[in-house]
């Protein structure tokens, strides 16, 4: 495992950290004693063959699993201890569509804000959806959508959910060039602001602030 390319100033806190994690799944060991830190302002890029334990390692930065043993924390504070605090920072998105299929483009980012607990205003809903070229759409079933359509759905939820860590599945698969384009500028912008982003995607990024993490 091997860290590359950091162009990143090693003076901002370290915020989220992964502390001598090993990852297990069924028999077999895919990582051990796994160290990383990611700071504000910095976007990790995971990247690794098929099957090597990307998405694992991602549900241990999240706490959806614990890791076999070591710990991750946030601010310096073990997750498992502080979980409503962190979680209440997060935004997760996993491989599979976190959409409700029967509810609209807009019911989903309603229900979404209804959740997390935030005041989402009409004008607020329309303006992200048609950011994310869904003009028209809003009103559709997601399962009327197309897939790269849905990913802009969650682009739009990624917005409205105002977290500061962004842990992000392969969140460029399925976009076009142009989607591709939108969502590393707005990973940018959510960099400026002091968002935090992991991510796992296959191809090269261009997006400043970019560290990769070989697994
Ligand atoms: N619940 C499970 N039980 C047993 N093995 C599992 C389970 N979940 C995942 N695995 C195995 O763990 C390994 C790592 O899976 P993971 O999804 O983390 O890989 P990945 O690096 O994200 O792969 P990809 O690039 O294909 O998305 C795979 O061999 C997978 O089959």
């Amino acid at each position: 495992m091997t860290a590359i390319n950091s162009s990143i100033s090693h003076s901002t806190a370290p915020i989220l950290e992964a502390r001598a994690i090993t990852c297990v799944r069924g028999d077999r060991e895919l990582f051990s004693r796994l160290d990383l830190q990611v700071s504000a302002g910095e976007c990790l890029h995971i990247r690794g063959e098929n099957g090597v334990g990307k998405t694992s390692l991602l549900r241990l930065l999240t706490g959806l699993a614990p890791p076999e043993s070591g710990e991750v924390l946030w601010n310096g504070v073990p997750i498992k201890k502080e979980s409503s605090e962190y979680h209440s920072k997060l935004l997760f998105l996993g491989h599979r569509d976190a959409l409700k299929e029967d509810l609209t483009a807009l019911e989903n980012l309603r229900m979404y804000a209804a959740i997390d607990g935030i005041d989402l205003t009409d004008v607020e809903a329309f303006s992200t959806l048609w950011r994310f070229g869904l003009k028209g759409r809003e009103d559709l079933p997601v399962n009327c959508l197309s897939a790269g359509q849905k990913k802009r759905v969650l682009m739009a939820r990624m917005m409205t959910r105002r977290a500061q860590v962004w842990i992000l599945d392969e969140p460029f698969n399925a976009l076009d060039t142009q989607a591709v384009l939108e969502l590393q500028s707005l990973i940018g912008q959510h960099l400026e602001g002091n968002g935090l982003v992991v991510l796992t995607s296959h191809q090269p990024l261009a997006i400043s602030n970019l560290r990769v993490f070989d697994l």
